[in-house]
C-alpha cells in the first residue's frame, strides 16, 4: 500500500486547491494540519511570536477545518506538537514516504518540511505566478516596478483550479487526535476569537466586488486608516490560505469584464503584485532576510537591542497621537491599514532609531494577516535595507491628510479629546521634527 501525508498547513480551502485532487501514484492519502506552538509561544528578540489573540484565531481555524472534513465523513489528523516531528511520527504510523503540502515561503517553515526526510511534493497553490509563470530565482528584478513590468505584459494568471475530493483519502478516526493536542486545545480554544476560514473569504470577496462594489473605489480609498469598506480585507485569508489568490485576481478580471474596469479596479491587481514580489523575494534570499541589513553582506544575525523607547511604541504611547492610535488599533484588533503600518514603521526606524526587525517582530505577533513575506520585507523596505533606498513619512503631514478632523485619533485615543487636527500635536515628551514644523504651524492655523 503506498501512502503519503497531504499537509494543508496554509492550504485551508476546497475551491482553487490542487492537495485535494488524486495521486496517481498513491493508494492512500492521509490528511494532516499542525499547530507548532514554536511558532506562537517562543520569543524572538525577547517578543513572544504571537499574540494570544492570534494562536486562538490559528487554532479556531484549524479545529473549523477539522470539523469541515468530519461533516464530509473525512478524517484529519490536527497535531499540536514539533511540525517536523509530528510529521515523522504520523508517516511512521501510515508507512508514508512522501509529504505533499502548499510550498511555503518562509524559510522555517520550508526547512520543517525538509527536515521530516520524507519525499516533498510541493504545490505552489498561495501565489499567483505559478507553473510556467514561476519565475527563474536567478534572473528576479530587484525593484518592484522592474518585477511588475517584466511580468505584467503576459501576466495571464492561472484560473483557479475546479478540484473533486480525492476519493483517496483515508484515515483510522482513532488516531484524529492525540492527547497532548486535546490538552493544548482546551487550554486555548476560545469559542469568540475571530473565524478566518474561507466561508468568511468568499463572503468578504463576493461583498468587495459584487455586492459593495467597493473594488469601483479602491484606488482612492485604499489609503484610509478603518472603514468597512475602504480597502479589501483579504489579507488574512491570503494569508493563511483559506483564499486562493488566483481566484480572487479572477474574480477581479470577471468584475472587469462584466461590469466596469478602472484605475481601481487595476490597482488592486497591482497590489496583489505587490504581495507577489515579496513572495519571490522571500525565497531569493531566504533566512538572509533576517539580517541587520537584510540579504546586504556582511550578514549579521545578531539579536538587536531596544530600549525604553521600543517599550513606548508598543504600547502605543509615544506620546506621537497619529502614531499611538495605529498601535492600539493593532492591539485592539489585530490589524492595521497599510498607511498605519508604513507611518509607524517609519517612526520606529528613523524618529526612534529602533532597529526595523524590532518592528517586524511586533507586527509577528500582533497581526492576524501576519505573513512572514509580506511582513518581513514591507519592514526592510521602509528601513532601506533590501533592495529599496530607505522610505521616510512625515507622520504629521500623513496625520493631516489621513486623518484630517483628528477622528480616527480620537477613536483609539478616547483620552484625547482636543477637537479637531489640533488632536494630532505631539506631547511635551516628543523631539520635535524640522521636517514636521511647516505641518505643525498647519495644524494651529486650522484650529
Ligand atoms: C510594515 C508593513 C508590514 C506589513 N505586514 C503585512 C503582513 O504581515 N501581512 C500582509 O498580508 N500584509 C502586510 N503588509 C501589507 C499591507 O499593509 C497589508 O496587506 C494590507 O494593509 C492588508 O489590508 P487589506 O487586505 O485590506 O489590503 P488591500 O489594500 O485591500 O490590498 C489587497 C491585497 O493586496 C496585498 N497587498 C496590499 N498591499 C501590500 C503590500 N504593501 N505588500 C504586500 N501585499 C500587499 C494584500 O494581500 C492585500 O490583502 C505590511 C505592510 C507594511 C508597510
Amino acid at each position: 500500500m503506498k501512502r503519503a501525508l497531504v499537509l494543508f498547513n496554509q492550504a485551508l480551502r476546497w475551491h482553487d486547491n490542487l492537495l485535494l485532487s488524486d495521486q496517481a501514484d498513491f493508494d492512500q492519502l492521509i490528511a494532516v494540519v499542525v499547530l507548532d506552538p514554536a511558532e506562537y509561544l517562543t520569543e524572538q528578540y525577547g517578543i513572544r511570536r504571537a499574540s494570544t489573540q492570534r494562536l486562538q484565531a490559528q487554532l479556531k481555524l484549524l479545529l473549523d477545518w477539522q470539523q469541515q472534513w468530519q461533516q464530509k465523513l473525512q478524517v484529519m489528523h490536527l497535531r499540536i506538537g514539533d511540525t517536523t516531528t509530528s510529521l515523522q511520527q504520523l508517516a511512521q504510523h501510515y508507512q508514508a514516504h512522501c509529504l505533499i503540502a502548499a510550498e511555503p515561503t518562509a524559510p522555517e517553515q520550508y526547512q520543517q518540511l525538509q527536515n521530516t526526510g520524507l519525499s516533498l511534493r510541493l504545490y505552489d497553490i498561495n501565489s499567483l505566478l505559478q507553473h510556467q509563470l514561476r519565475p527563474d530565482l536567478a534572473s528576479l528584478p530587484k525593484s518592484f516596478s522592474a518585477f511588475r513590468k517584466q511580468r505584467e505584459p503576459d501576466l495571464v494568471v492561472q484560473p483557479p483550479q475546479q478540484v473533486q475530493l480525492s476519493g483517496q483519502f483515508y484515515a483510522d478516526a482513532g488516531q484524529a487526535l492525540d492527547s497532548h493536542s486535546a490538552d493544548f486545545i482546551s487550554r486555548y480554544h476560545n469559542p469568540t476569537a475571530a473565524l478566518l476560514n474561507e466561508a468568511a473569504a468568499l463572503e468578504r470577496l463576493s461583498k468587495f466586488i459584487w455586492q459593495q462594489r467597493a473594488v469601483v473605489h479602491y484606488k482612492h480609498s485604499r489609503d484610509a486608516l478603518d472603514g468597512d469598506w475602504n480597502t479589501s480585507l483579504w489579507c488574512f485569508y491570503l494569508a493563511n490560505g483559506s483564499l486562493s489568490p488566483c481566484y480572487a485576481w479572477q474574480q477581479v478580471v470577471d468584475f472587469e469584464q462584466q461590469q466596469m474596469a478602472n484605475e481601481s479596479t487595476y490597482w488592486i491587481r497591482f497590489e496583489l503584485l505587490w504581495r507577489e514580489y515579496f513572495r519571490w523575494q522571500m525565497r531569493q534570499h531566504g533566512s538572509a532576510w533576517f539580517s541587520k541589513n537584510a540579504f546586504r553582506p556582511p550578514l549579521d544575525f545578531s539579536a538587536p537591542v531596544p530600549d525604553k523607547r521600543f517599550e513606548l511604541w508598543c504600547k502605543g504611547q509615544t506620546g506621537l497621537p497619529f502614531v499611538d492610535a495605529n498601535i492600539r488599533m493593532l492591539l485592539h484588533t489585530g490589524w492595521m491599514s497599510n498607511r498605519g503600518r508604513q507611518n509607524v514603521a517609519s517612526y520606529l526606524i528613523f524618529e526612534l532609531q529602533q532597529d526595523w526587525r524590532l518592528g517586524a517582530a511586533f507586527f509577528e505577533q500582533h497581526l492576524l494577516d501576519y505573513d512572514c513575506a509580506s511582513n518581513w520585507c514591507n519592514w526592510a523596505y521602509i528601513a532601506g535595507v533590501g533592495n529599496s533606498g530607505a522610505r521616510q513619512f512625515n507622520q504629521i503631514k500623513q496625520a493631516l491628510t489621513h486623518d484630517p478632523h483628528g477622528e480616527f485619533v480620537r477613536r483609539w485615543l478616547p483620552e484625547k479629546t482636543t477637537a479637531g487636527a489640533l488632536v494630532h500635536w505631539p506631547e511635551a515628551k516628543v523631539q520635535q521634527q524640522e521636517f514636521w514644523l511647516p505641518y505643525l504651524k498647519q495644524l494651529k492655523s486650522n484650529t
